[in-house]
């Protein structure tokens, strides 16, 4: 839970048990968050994950920490390897940990510990279409998530992808933080629209982290 500027539960908040949407929680280190960013792509690459039905993603990923989310022909997991380097994943920077576990702190989650970080690349027209985080082996964890550069449109849907969803914006640095009752529930990025950043340029970029192992 948290609060607008006049004191009141934001809305998405209301409607849904569950979620935390922190604004603009990781403005206030956000440059070493894009200092460690820009290492860690040198490392790892963005680069544009095939679905297990064949479908390039439009956005790009990719992965620090001891675990990394990847997606190929032979399904979702976990790996601890990067598949285009056969290197360990890099490690997550403290910047990220220290990030990802106060806002888990301020959502009520006292002792979440990532150890895996999915780093998501939108460019313009890049989407995720609604899905369930549910490769992690303990729901009891939250995920937290992180928006930084070109504003975009999350949508939480319910707990079947038909069920009507709910749409709202995520500007650079809001958090979102979804556990407990929301933890499965549906979720996506609407296409991203055309924009700049001062920070990022055309880009938006999500940092979701997880307790996967
Ligand atoms: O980009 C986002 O805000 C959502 C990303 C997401 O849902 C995921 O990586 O599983
Ligand atoms: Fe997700």
């Amino acid at each position: 839970m948290s609060l607008d500027l006049f004191g009141n539960i934001t809305p998405i908040e209301t409607a849904l048990a569950g979620v935390s949407l922190l604004k603009e929680f990781a403005l206030k280190n956000e440059a070493i968050l894009l200092a460690d960013l820009a290492t860690i792509v040198t490392q790892a690459p963005f680069r544009h994950m095939v679905t297990p039905s064949g479908f390039a993603m439009s956005v790009a990923m990719t992965n620090c920490g001891e675990l990394g989310w990847v997606t190929d022909r032979q399904g979702y997991r976990y790996t601890q390897l990067d598949p285009l380097t056969q290197a360990s994943w890099p490690a997550m920077p403290a910047s990220f940990l220290t990030l990802s576990r106060a806002a888990a702190f301020t959502a009520g989650y006292a002792d979440f510990t990532p150890d895996a970080c999915l780093i998501n690349r939108y460019q313009t027209g890049a989407r995720m279409g609604l899905h369930q985080d549910k490769n992690e082996r303990d729901f009891t964890q939250p995920i937290v998530s992180v928006s930084l550069g070109v504003p975009a449109m999350f949508q939480f849907g319910g707990f079947k992808r038909a069920d009507k969803a709910l749409s709202f914006p995520l500007y650079h640095g809001d958090v979102v933080v979804w556990g407990g009752d929301a933890r499965l529930r549906y979720h996506g990025i609407l296409p991203l629209k055309a924009n700049v950043h001062p920070a990022l340029g055309k880009v938006r970029i999500n940092l979701t982290f997880r307790k996967a192992g």
